[in-house]
């Protein structure tokens, strides 16, 4: 088996915005050709169009593939998977395809000219950020492509080599391997062949473990594709979905459970498509790729029962997420690793016993200089916690400062919070993104580097690492100390924020181990149990940053 890499260059160096909708065109991040760069659609072409300028920008996703009759695959997933990650998607259809889940009846290609002209109407006049492509039934589809991708450059392009069903009939014509290896590989910031794909690629090349994906992986991308994904849906014998990921430099083993169903029916279009999606959002490559293997795992298990047709291989519910969460609207507030410098974690059982409403604590903390805050609320119940979350949203808002809940999703998204903190015992983070949708911020409280190095599979924004010293507010909670705070962050590729029993006369000590990823500390006795919160806040503050000005 190929050693599992972990390298997450981006995350510690540059904190990069989760989600930008912005209304101006967003340049993706670290992940695209300067080539492509430098000519795509600027600001100033923007400026030449006033309606599309003076309106708000869309992400846009054009998929380039083919119709699947039966709606699990094809251009009718490229769509739902776009719409289900908030991103516009046009369609450029290369063939008709009779299918369901028995498999593929038939195929009617439509004629080059006629793809041409249809690239030509949406790339001419539609702002497309991302192209993504499916089903290409010959080679000159795939130069009708290359040369209306020269024409309209894009700032990224997605290809998902779809050559056979899992029923296993043709989509593609052979020749059309000599296109993709000679021609639209070298345009791609990503390829994404399942196994047999990348065998056809590689000239038979057998792919069984693992360590073969590894292999195919480095072989693919020396065909000119900035990125490689080899999936890996259709290993057998694994209780895991694992798929490789090469940008050239390091490779990646992504791992994620292995949903039990028939209904798998496009997830390799699903998967391509929700990358496509992320990219266009502004997202980084591994990010993207991540959060499109986090919803399809999602997706599956939503989907697993669904019982329709009578062949092998079943459709799966792309918008899932409309049924299960409402309030599943894109975020307010970019997550900054800095945002841990101070955190305030409420306690209601001290703010009662000082005699102040949750919202004059939060909004106290905030004036003190606290830069996060946590509503943790173990016994309230769920109509209060709501409406105390909604009345602390209020205070937060005007001060930019982020609220997160404590272990309750549900009550994170019915007063839209800026994100969730979960334990080690509360719903996985995988989950929680799944449900909160990427643009939220989701930490997860952490004691050994295995738990540090889950959170960040799943998709979490920071760790809280601790208890650093003993503490009351958590009874029994195992210390792990300076040392255990230490070895973690080293480990951790995400930021850091340490917590338990730190206050005003150790926090330096904390700050003091000098560790890049440690962004803060999280609080609850030192500010809540306290007279004066601010006034505590404030002290804290100073001590934090005289350490940080010491340190840095
Ligand atoms: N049962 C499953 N549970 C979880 N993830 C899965 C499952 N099956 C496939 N995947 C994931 O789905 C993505 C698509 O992989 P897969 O190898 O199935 O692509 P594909 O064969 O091109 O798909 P398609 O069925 O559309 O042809 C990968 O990230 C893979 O790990
Ligand atoms: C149209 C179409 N595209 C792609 C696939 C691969 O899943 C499929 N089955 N049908
Ligand atoms: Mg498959």
């Amino acid at each position: 088996m190929a050693s599992t890499l972990f390298f997450q260059p981006f995350v510690l160096s540059s904190p990069t915005p989760l989600v930008s909708f912005s209304p101006i065109r967003a340049i993706l991040p670290g992940c695209l050709s300067p080539r492509r760069r430098s000519v795509s659609l600027s600001t100033t072409a923007m400026a030449d169009k006033p309606t599309s300028a003076m309106g708000t920008k869309l992400p846009h996703v054009l998929t380039v593939a083919g119709s699947d009759s039966g709606g699990g695959a094809g251009i009718q997933a490229d769509i739902k998977a776009c719409g289900a990650m908030g991103v516009y998607c046009s369609s450029v259809i290369t063939a008709v395809t009779a299918q369901n889940t028995v498999g593929v009846q038939g195929v009617h290609p439509v004629p080059e000219k006629f793809i041409e002209k249809q690239l030509e109407s949406v790339l001419s006049d539609m702002d497309v950020d991302v192209v993504k492509t499916g089903m290409l039934p010959s080679l000159g589809v795939i130069k009708v492509l290359c040369e209306s991708l020269k024409r309209f450059p894009v700032k990224a392009l997605v290809v998902d080599p779809v050559m056979v069903s899992t029923s296993g009939d043709t989509l593609s014509a052979p020749s059309t391997l000599s296109g993709y290896r000679d021609e639209l590989f070298r345009m791609a910031d990503i390829v994404t062949p399942n196994l047999k794909e990348a065998s056809a690629l590689l000239g038979g090349m057998q792919l069984q473990a693992v360590s073969d994906m590894s292999l195919a992986a480095k072989s693919i991308h020396k065909f000119g594709p900035k990125n490689v994904l080899v999936k890996g849906g259709d290993l057998s014998g694994s209780t895991e979905a694992v798929d490789i990921f090469f940008d050239g430099e390091t490779l990646y083993e992504l791992r994620g459970s292995r949903v039990q169903t028939r209904n798998t029916h496009g997830t390799g279009c699903t998967l391509a498509s929700c990358i496509a999606a992320e990219l266009a959002k502004g997202h980084p490559m591994l990010q993207a790729v991540k959060a499109a293997k986090a919803f399809l795992e999602s997706a599956l298990h939503y989907s697993k029962d669904i019982a329709m047709g009578s062949g092998p291989q079943g459709p799966f519910d792309h918008l899932f997420r409309l049924k299960s969460s409402p309030y599943n609207v894109e975020p307010r507030l970019k997550f900054n690793p800095d945002d841990l410098f101070l955190y305030a974690v409420t306690d209601s059982g001290m703010n009662r016993k000082w005699g102040r409403p949750m919202t004059d604590a939060v909004e106290a903390a905030i004036k003190g200089g606290a830069t996060i805050i946590q509503l943790r609320e173990k016994e309230m119940k769920t109509q209060e916690f709501i409406q105390t979350a909604k009345a602390c949203m209020e205070v937060c808002q005007p001060h930019k400062i982020p609220l997160l809940i404590n272990d309750r999703v549900d009550v994170a998204l019915a007063c839209n919070a800026d994100g969730v903190h979960v334990g080690q015992s509360d719903m996985q983070a995988h989950t929680v993104r799944a449900l909160l949708g990427p643009g939220k911020i989701i930490g997860v409280s952490c004691k050994t580097v295995a738990q540090a190095e889950k959170a960040w599979m799943d998709g979490a924004d920071y760790i809280g690492c601790g208890g650093v010293f003993p503490t009351n507010t958590k009874k029994d909670n195992i210390t792990i100390g300076l040392e255990g705070l230490k070895e973690i962050c080293l480990a951790s590729k995400l930021p850091v924020v340490a917590i338990g029993g730190i206050g005003i006369g150790n926090a330096n000590l904390v700050m003091e181990i000098g560790m890049k990823n440690l962004k803060g500390v999280a609080v609850v006795s030192a500010l809540f149990d306290k007279e004066n919160v601010e006034g505590e806040a404030r002290k804290l503050r100073s001590v934090l940053e005289r350490v940080f000005c010491s340190v840095s």
